[in-house]
């Protein structure tokens, strides 16, 4: 970093944040090998005892250290802060809890905006385990993780302040417990999962999706949940919906056969409003015994009839795809005091509620998508450019989804690989600009076979087959 931002290492000024624990020592050494490069190193030291042998070698390699408890050594501590070109978090590691203690929060409130801060294994000041945090933390640019990654990486909001991540392999693998609380689909997981045709399919074979979306106010969240399946590769797409919408919908995509018919799974919601006839089929297709994907305007029957007892299917034949402020709704509708700000400060906790309360997987959308189950498990997918929060973006999620559920994806899978997919077709459209969310769907077909190549035969036949690992990673 100091090479990439400051043209070099030798003579640039590095502060190390230095806790009691391994994190600490991690930095003390951190600091010991830059010192042997030339930069000048500060150790702050916030808690009692730092690592006696990492402190002993900077010291012996001319490395200052600071006791930033006592008032004078914080305004040292402060001094140093302010003319950083570098800073290295070691303030707590996966044993931290409850926030940053003083001088620490104090010390990481002072690191100056624009100086490149790495972290060792997380961002001090969050919690390790769930993504939370209740005061002050680091804000680092690049967080290096040792032998596994920490749940807080993969959670928000404290994933957002982890940067890029940096996985030190240690040999702890067989140390790990086989299913994690806390999984990411990386391409090749998706790739290995996705439901490719065989010879002798055909396109019901392949499954057919019944969307009921789209109203008078939003005829274009059907057409976009409609093009998101049919760019994803769905045998069939029946939609029903307004006749109005209908045109739309087969405007936009003649393939679509309106009306009801055979479906393999659902999709419902995406753009429904109040309307007789679209909540009783609305109410069939939940009580139908199919898997679905339930958005937007469908979240409320979904919930009230799960509540009720009403589950014509488990958990993994029901993918909720709530936004944060829907997600508080229908806790709120179950009785629960929620707020939008609440699910944002707390999404993997309140996205675990939702999914526990009416036994259902719940996709929660956001700048990480959280993909929960009953059982506690998560996938947490960050995989598109902040470019994706535009309208209509969340119905092509949904049609993705569908498209999968009606192919005999479970609804876990369904979910993380569908936030993959729309993640990276948004990144292809808007190759660093803005973009509309029926790119996302066009760039959909493209950024399957981009997947698809990383598992795919080479046709000599003389290179080997990726392998991949047990789970599919
Ligand atoms: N092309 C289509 O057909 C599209 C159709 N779509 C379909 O629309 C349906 C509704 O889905 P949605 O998520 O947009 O609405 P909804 O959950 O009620 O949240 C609204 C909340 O947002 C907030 N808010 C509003 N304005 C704000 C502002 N300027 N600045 C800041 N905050 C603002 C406001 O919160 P407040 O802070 O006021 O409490 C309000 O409560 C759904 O069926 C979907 O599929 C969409 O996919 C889009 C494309
Ligand atoms: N900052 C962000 N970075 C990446 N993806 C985002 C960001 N904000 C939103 N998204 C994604 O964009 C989509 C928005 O969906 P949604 O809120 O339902 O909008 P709409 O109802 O307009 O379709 C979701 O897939 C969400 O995960």
């Amino acid at each position: 970093m100091l090479r990439e931002r400051r043209g070099g290492v030798n003579g640039r000024r590095v502060v190390l944040l230095v806790g009691t624990g391994n994190n600490g020592a991690d930095a003390l050494l951190a600091g010991v090998h830059l010192r042997s490069r030339g930069a000048a190193v500060e150790a702050l030291l916030v808690g009692g005892e730092a690592y006696p042998q990492g402190l002993s070698t900077l010291g012996a390699v001319h490395g200052i250290t600071v006791d930033a408890r006592s008032d004078e050594g914080r305004t040292a501590a402060l001094s140093a802060l302010a003319a950083a070109e570098l800073v290295v978090d070691g303030i707590v590691g996966d044993r931290g809890s409850g926030g940053l203690r003083s001088p620490a929060d104090e010390l990481v409130a002072a690191i100056p905006a624009g100086v490149p801060v790495v972290a060792v294994d997380l961002p001090s000041g969050v919690d390790p385990d769930t993504g939370e945090s209740s005061g002050p933390h680091v804000h680092a640019d690049v967080t290096v993780t040792f032998g596994s990654f920490k749940p807080c990486l993969f959670l928000p909001p404290a994933s957002h302040a982890a940067g890029r991540l940096e996985f030190v392999d240690v040999g702890l693998t067989d140390e790990l417990p086989a299913q994690p609380l806390v999984r990411r689909l990386t391409r090749v997981g998706v790739a290995a999962r996705w439901p490719v045709p065989a010879r002798t399919d055909h396109k019901y074979t392949r499954g057919v999706l019944g969307v009921i979306a789209g109203s008078d106010t939003y005829p274009g969240a059907a057409v976009l949940a409609a093009l998101g399946a049919v760019r994803a590769g769905v045998g069939i797409v029946r939609y029903i919906g307004p006749p109005r919408v209908t045109d739309h919908v087969l405007m936009a995509a003649p393939e679509a056969v309106p009306g009801f018919g055979r479906v393999q799974a659902w999709l419902l919601g995406s753009g429904v409003e109040a309307d007789p006839d679209q909540d009783e089929a609305i109410g069939q297709a939940l009580d139908s015994g199919l898997p679905c994907v339930v958005d937007a305007g469908a979240l409320e029957e979904c919930v009230k009839r799960r509540a009720a007892g009403a589950r014509s299917v488990g958990a993994d034949g029901v993918l909720m795809t709530p936004h944060a402020g829907e997600l508080a709704r229908m806790l709120d509708m179950l009785g629960h005091e929620v707020t939008r700000g609440d699910v944002e400060t707390r999404p993997m906790f309140h996205a675990l509620w939702l999914a526990r309360e009416v036994e259902a997987t719940v996709l929660l959308k956001g700048p990480t998508t959280l993909i929960a189950n009953p059982s506690g498990w998560l996938f947490s997918q960050n995989d598109g450019p902040p470019w994706l929060a535009t309208a209509g973006s969340g119905d092509v999620l949904a049609g993705i989804a569908g498209a999968l559920m009606a192919s005999g994806v479970g609804a876990m899978d369904a979910g993380a690989m569908s936030a993959l997919v729309h993640g990276l077709a948004g990144a292809r459209a808007s190759g660093g600009g803005p973009i509309s969310a029926g790119q996302i769907a066009e760039a959909t077909p493209a950024t399957v076979a981009d997947l698809l190549r990383l598992v795919s035969e080479p046709p000599s036949g003389d290179r080997p087959r990726r392998r991949l690992s047990a789970n599919g990673r």
